[in-house]
C-alpha cells in the first residue's frame, strides 16, 4: 500500500541547526516575492597574513614558530614585529602583542602549517579611539595566540575576485573561528589527518581534490568538507548537497554557484544511477564542514553508507545547480556525528509513512515531491516552467525553506550494500599469490589501523605502521629476495654479451656515438657542447659479479636502508606523498621532497660505498676534466605502478654530474627541454615571452627565437607577445627527446653545469621491482660543518673498479679457445673424409 502524505511521524524529527517550519498544506501556502533584492550588507573586509610562517617556511623549523602578522584593511592596518618561541611537545602556544591602527574592531584568524603539525593564529582587536591629545594612535591592542589545531590554513573574509576557486583555495577555507558545536554522539569507525591518507586507504573515495569519487558510472564515495551551498544540511540521517561543479568564490570568500552547473557532467548522471540502481555511496565528513551538528573529531571521518533519493535542477545565485538528496541506508543505529545531547529517537518511528506530496508538472509532467514550502515549483531545467512560483521566476536572494514533511521522509533502503561498509581490513598474501605479490600496486596503497581506525597510506618500504601516536599496529606481508630475472621483463636473464640498446632519439639535433669499454656498451648523447647523457649498458657477466648489481638489488631488497615516501614540498594537495620511496646517505640532498635524516657512508652497509666506487668510474669514462668527487648516494625504490615524475636536479648545492646505477625493472628514463625554454613564453596560450631565457639547439626554433630577442629592445610585452606568437606559430608544449630504457645494472650520467637548467627528466618504472642508486657531489661549503663526516668516503684507489675488463679478456680468451677448437674439430672431420 502507498504511504499516506503528511502523517505517520510517530517521534519529533529533530534538526539542529535549522528554524523550525510549520508545515501545512502547500495549497495554502502564502508565497510572497519580494519586489526587489534586499542591498547587501557591506561586511568588514580583513587580510591577516602570517608571513614567513607558510608552509615549508625555514622559520617553522628545529622547534621554533616565527611568524609576522599583518591585519590590513583601508585606512586600517597592524602588524606585529617578527614574533619566536621555542616549543616543546606537540602543543606549541605562543602570545604575541599586535600593534594595530586606526582599528575600531576586528577578530580574525590565520593558521598555516609546516608540513606536519598545524598552526592556527587567533586574534582580536577592541576600540580603540583615537587620542584626542594628537599622540600616537598605535597601541598595543590585541594578543596574538598560536597552537595547534585541526585545521588547515585559512583568511576569513579576505578579499578576492569573483573567479573560480582555485583547488589550493578550496582545500583551506575558513573554520569557524570558536567552535560552540556539541560533542558527537559517538566515534568514527575509520577517519584520516591528510587527504593523501584518506584517498591512499579507502577503496571508495580516491579523489585527491574533489568531492565526489566516481568509478564506471557510479558514485562511490562524496566528501563534504564545506557545506553544499545555498540550502544544502547535513543532519542525523539526511544530507541535501549539491553535485560538484561550476562554483567558485564570491567576494566575501564563501563558495557559492559562478556558472551553470553542467547539465552533462559524469557525476550527474553517476548520482542518477546510483538512485535507479540502487547502489549506496559512502559519505565521509571534513572538519570544515559548519553544518555537521556536532564537533568533527579528525579531519576527515567517515560517516555512513547512503542511498540517493532524489536528484533536482534549482537556481543558485542565478545560476543553475544540481541538488541531491541522500538518506542514511541504516536508521536502526544512532550517527555517530549526531550531537551528543541528540534525542532523535530510533527504533519504532514509522518514518515510511511520511511522504511529501507529489505533483506533475503540467509543461513537462515530471513528477516531483514538494521540496519547498513556499510552494511546488518544477525542477527540470529543460522545461520552460523551471524555477517558476506563482506565475515567476523566483528571484536569487528570494529564501526558500525545505518542506519539513520532504526532510521527514525515509526510504527504507532495498539495495545491496557494498561489502566496505565496517573497517576495510588490510592487504593479505594467500597461497595463490606469488613472490611478486608484495610489490604490486595493492600493496603500496594504505590501510586502516586495526586498532584505532586511521587510515594510514604505506609510508615505509618494509610494512604499514599506524601514525596514531600511542598506537602500535603494524602490518607487514610476507616477503622474499626476488631474483632481478624476476622483473627484467623479456629479457629474462639479460644479455650475455653486449647488451642491445633500445633507446629512441626523438630530435636529430642529438648527436650519437657509440663505443665500448669492455663488456660495457656506451652511448653517448650530445645536447649541446659539453652537455651530455652517457648511457653504460651492462650485460649479465658483469651483473653477475660480487659487489654487482645482483648483489646490490639483494641488499637494497633487505630494507636495511628504511626507504620511506617522503611528503612533497610543493603540491596543491596538502602532506601528498612520493610515489616512490626513498633514502638519503651521505651529505644531505636539498631534494623535491622533504628529506629525513641522510645516513652517513660509515653507518650505511659498505655496498654503497662500493656503488660509489663503480659510479665514480662510469663518470671518469666520460668527463674529461676533473670531476668532482661523490658525496652524495640517494637510493629510490618502486613498487610496481610508481614513478618519479619529470624534474631537474639542479639544486644549487650540487655539481655538475649526476651519475644513477638501475636495479631490477626496467624503467623509461625520458628527457625533454623545460617548456618556458622550449618555447620562450613563460605563460600558457603564448603570453609572456621573455627574450632574456637562453635560446639552446634543442629548442623550437632556436634561429627565429635568436632573431625576435635581437630585436626585443625596447618593445612592450604586449607588441613582444605578438610579434613572438607570429613567428613561432605552431609552437607546441616541450615533449620528450630522449627515451632512454635503463636496465639492471646499467649506468647513466649526465653532465654539464647547465643541463639541469635547460632539461628535465622523469623515471618510469616498466615492470614490478626496481631501485635506482643515484650519485652528486654536493659542495660541503653550502652545507652546515655538524653534517660533513656523512659524506666522508673510504674509496680505496688501490681497489678501484676497473669496469670489469679482465672479464671481457677472459671472454674474448674463451671465443679464441672455442673458435680453435671447432676449427679443430672440423680439421679432424675433413682429415677423416681424406683418410
Ligand atoms: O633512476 C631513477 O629512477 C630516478 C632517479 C632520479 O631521477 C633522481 O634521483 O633524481
Amino acid at each position: 500500500m502507498e504511504p499516506s502524505t503528511e502523517a505517520g511521524l510517530s517521534q519529533p524529527v529533530r534538526r539542529s541547526g535549522r528554524k523550525a517550519a510549520v508545515p501545512r498544506s502547500p495549497a495554502t501556502l502564502p508565497v510572497a516575492l519580494p519586489p526587489r533584492r534586499a542591498p547587501k550588507r557591506k561586511t568588514s573586509q580583513l587580510d591577516l597574513t602570517a608571513d614567513s610562517a607558510t608552509p615549508g617556511s625555514p622559520y617553522l623549523q628545529n622547534g621554533t614558530v616565527s611568524a609576522r602578522l599583518r591585519l590590513q584593511e583601508r585606512n586600517v592596518s597592524a602588524s606585529t614585529s617578527r614574533i619566536n618561541t621555542r616549543f616543546v611537545g606537540p602543543k606549541p602556544s605562543l602570545i604575541a602583542t599586535l600593534h594595530l591602527h586606526r582599528v575600531s574592531s576586528a577578530s580574525f584568524l590565520a593558521s598555516h602549517t609546516n608540513g606536519t603539525a598545524p598552526y592556527v593564529a587567533l586574534a582580536s582587536a577592541v576600540l580603540n579611539p583615537t587620542p584626542n591629545n594628537g599622540a600616537s594612535n598605535t597601541v598595543p591592542a590585541a594578543q596574538v595566540e598560536l597552537r595547534t589545531a585541526q585545521i588547515a590554513a585559512a583568511i576569513p573574509n579576505k578579499k578576492r575576485k569573483t573567479t573560480r576557486a582555485s583547488p589550493k583555495s578550496r582545500l583551506n577555507p575558513s573554520p569557524p573561528l570558536v567552535d560552540t558545536r556539541p560533542l558527537p554522539w559517538g566515534d568514527p569507525q575509520v577517519w584520516a589527518e591528510t587527504r593523501t591518507d584518506l584517498c591512499e586507504s579507502l577503496p571508495y573515495f580516491k579523489q585527491n581534490q574533489g568531492a565526489t569519487s566516481y568509478l564506471n558510472g557510479i558514485v562511490r564515495g562524496m566528501l563534504q568538507d564545506h557545506d553544499g551551498g545555498e540550502r544544502s544540511l547535513l543532519e542525523e540521517e539526511l544530507v541535501i548537497t549539491r553535485c560538484s561543479g561550476g562554483l567558485g568564490m564570491d567576494d566575501n570568500g564563501e563558495t557559492r554557484q559562478v556558472s551553470d552547473q553542467d547539465a552533462n557532467a559524469a557525476s550527474i548522471a553517476c548520482f542518477s544511477n546510483n538512485m535507479h540502481s540502487k547502489q549506496p555511496l559512502i559519505l565521509i565528513l571534513g572538519s570544515n564542514n559548519k553544518q555537521c551538528p556536532a564537533k568533527v573529531p579528525h579531519r576527515y571521518c567517515v560517516m555512513a553508507p547512503f542511498h540517493v533519493t532524489d536528484v533536482w535542477d534549482e537556481k543558485s545565485y542565478g545560476k543553475i545547480a544540481v541538488k541531491v538528496r541522500l538518506e542514511k541506508t541504516d536508521l536502526q543505529h544512532k550517527s555517530w556525528w549526531a550531537a551528543e545531547n541528540s534525542c532523535l529517537s530510533l527504533g519504532t518511528r514509522e518514518v515510511t509513512k511520511v511522504k511529501a506530496q507529489r505533483s506533475t508538472c503540467v509543461t513537462c509532467h515530471q513528477e516531483r515531491p514538494q521540496i519547498y514550502v513556499e510552494g511546488w515549483v518544477c525542477l527540470n531545467r529543460n522545461c520552460t516552467s523551471f524555477w517558476i512560483l506563482d506565475g515567476r521566476e523566483i528571484p536569487h536572494g528570494f529564501k526558500l525553506t525545505y518542506n519539513p514533511v520532504f526532510l521527514a521522509e525515509r526510504t527504507i533502503f532495498n539495495g545491496f550494500l557494498p561489502p566496505f561498509l565496517s573497517v576495510p581490513k588490510p592487504i593479505q598474501a594467500t597461497g595463490q599469490h606469488d613472490r611478486l605479490f608484495s610489490v604490486t600496486r595493492q600493496c603500496w596503497r594504505g590501510i586502516v589501523c586495526m586498532k584505532c581506525g586511521r587510515c594510514n597510506s604505506r609510508r615505509d618500504w618494509d610494512a604499514w605502521r599506524c601514525q596514531t601516536e600511542g598506537c602500535d599496529f603494524e602490518w607487514e606481508l610476507p616477503r622474499e629476495i626476488i631474483p632481478a630475472s624476476a622483473v627484467m621483463g623479456d629479457l629474462g636473464f639479460g644479455f650475455q654479451g653486449h647488451a642491445i640498446c633500445d633507446d629512441e632519439v626523438l630530435d636529430s639535433r642529438i648527436k650519437v656515438t657509440v663505443d665500448q669499454i669492455g663488456f660495457w656498451r656506451v652511448v653517448r648523447y650530445e645536447i649541446m657542447p659539453g652537455m651530455f647523457i652517457i648511457h653504460f649498458l651492462a650485460n649479465d657477466v658483469i651483473n653477475k659479479k660480487p659487489g654487482g648489481a645482483d648483489d646490490i638489488f639483494g641488499i637494497l631488497q633487505e630494507g636495511r636502508l628504511r626507504l620511506e615516501r617522503q611528503v612533497m614540498k610543493s603540491s596543491v594537495v596538502p602532506d601528498q606523498l612520493t610515489r616512490h620511496f626513498s633514502a638519503n646517505i651521505g651529505l644531505p640532498y636539498k631534494y623535491i621532497v622533504g628529506q629525513k635524516e641522510s645516513t652517513s657512508f660509515s653507518d650505511a652497509p659498505g655496498v654503497f660505498t662500493e656503488a660509489i666506487r663503480r659510479m665514480t668510474w662510469a663518470a671518469k669514462q666520460v668527463v674529461e676534466d676533473g670531476l668532482q668527487e661523490f658525496n652524495e648516494l640517494l637510493a629510490v625504490g618502486y613498487f610496481q605502478g610508481s614513478k618519479m615524475g619529470y624534474h631537474d636536479d639542479g639544486e644549487d648545492t650540487l655539481g655538475p654530474t649526476v651519475t644513477s646505477w638501475s636495479f631490477g625493472g626496467p624503467s623509461a628514463f625520458n628527457f625533454r627541454v623545460k617548456d618556458k625554454l622550449f618555447s620562450g613564453f613563460k605563460a600558457a596560450d603564448h603570453k609572456n615571452y621573455d627574450s632574456a631565457l637562453p635560446v639552446i639547439g634543442l629548442c623550437y626554433k632556436p634561429e627565429v627565437r635568436k632573431v625576435i630577442n635581437q630585436n626585443a629592445n625596447g618593445m612592450s610585452q604586449a607588441k613582444l607577445d605578438k610579434v613572438a606568437k607570429d613567428a613561432l606559430s605552431g609552437c607546441k608544449k616541450s615533449s620528450t627527446f630522449l627515451k632512454m630504457k635503463l636496465r639492471h645494472g646499467d649506468f647513466m650520467v649526465m653532465h654539464g653545469a647547465e643541463m639541469q637548467k635547460y632539461t628535465e627528466h622523469e623515471s618510469v618504472p616498466t615492470d614490478m621491482l626496481r631501485f635506482a642508486l643515484t650519485a652528486r657531489h654536493v659542495k660541503p661549503e653550502m652545507i652546515t660543518q655538524d653534517q660533513h663526516h656523512k659524506g666522508v668516503l673510504d674509496l680505496d684507489p688501490m681497489n678501484s673498479y676497473d669496469g670489469d675488463l679482465e672479464l671481457y679478456e677472459e671472454f674474448k680468451r674463451q671465443q679464441a679457445r672455442e673458435l680453435e677448437a671447432a676449427s679443430a674439430r672440423r680439421r679432424g672431420a675433413s682429415d677423416a673424409i681424406m683418410a
